[in-house]
């Protein structure tokens, strides 16, 4: 099984919506991603619009039509405005990520029991869809039955606090934490994915000691490179990264 690489194009909007240019452009960049290798796109839609917006994420998933081995991955928070694009565009994944409406960025996943009830109706709403549900999660393994008992099919793992340890002495204890996470995961049925703050320094350390993730979404970083490389030649880089991981 080897890792599927996920672009998060939030930075290419961000960017775009400083002037009224249209550029750069979000469907260009999906297809120069897809076309280099990509296995998806992520978007995170937030309700302040800051960077992706409602007519992003409609012209992906048509842009996506033509990809049909590529999968769409929508995140955010469904207590706001993620489910209506759930409803409307029924994308390969959705992300539930518990992140309030202006919060900076993404810095922590669900807590068990206390949302466990809420969430509940709205992955069953999901799945009937037929979108397979992830729960954005720190790496505690003991939280992993419970987001499989609310229905979850995989957990992201929330890899900022191993983006912020690698290279320092805590690596490997930063690492031990989330391989034991991705075994409780996998022990209670879920699949694997991981995002935040991943690059081109730290991705191929992270899947050497994590088993079995399914799927990493990667945008800041990414994006960055891209500034610098281009986009094929940057997820290029990125799936040499990942494939390096399994020599
Ligand atoms: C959930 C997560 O970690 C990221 O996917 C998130 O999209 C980052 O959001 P910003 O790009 O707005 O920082
Ligand atoms: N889910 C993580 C993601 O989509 C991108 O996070 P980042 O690479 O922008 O930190």
């Amino acid at each position: 099984m080897t890792t599927a690489l996920s672009v998060n194009l939030n930075k290419v909007a961000l960017v775009r919506n400083t002037r009224h240019l249209g550029i750069p452009s979000v469907t260009r960049a999906a297809a120069l991603c897809l076309e280099a290798g990509a296995h998806g796109i992520t978007v995170h839609p937030r309700p302040d619009a800051r960077h992706i917006r409602a007519q992003d994420v409609r012209e992906l998933a048509a842009l996506l039509k033509d990809w049909p081995q590529a999968e769409f991955n929508i995140e955010g928070n469904p207590f706001h405005n993620l489910m209506d694009f759930v409803r409307e565009l029924r994308p390969q994944q959705v992300t539930f990520v518990p992140d309030s409406e202006g919060q900076f960025t993404s810095d922590h996943g669900w807590s068990f029991p206390a949302d466990a009830g809420r969430l509940r109706p709205l992955i069953d709403e999901c799945r009937a869809l037929g979108v397979r549900v992830s729960l954005f999660m720190d790496a505690d393994p003991a939280a992993m039955a419970a987001a499989r008992a609310v229905g979850a099919d995989r957990v992201e793992l929330y890899t900022e606090p191993y983006a912020t340890d690698w290279g320092t002495p805590q690596q490997a204890a930063v690492l031990a934490q989330f391989a034991a996470a991705a075994r409780a995961a996998q022990a209670a049925g879920l699949g694997l994915n991981a995002g935040h703050d991943l690059s081109r320094r730290n991705l191929t350390d992270f899947l050497r000691a994590v088993p079995g993730v399914q799927e990493v979404s990667i945008g800041h970083a990414l994006i960055a490179d891209a500034l610098e490389l281009g986009y094929a030649a940057t997820v290029q880089d990125y799936l040499r990264c990942i494939d390096a991981a399994a020599l």
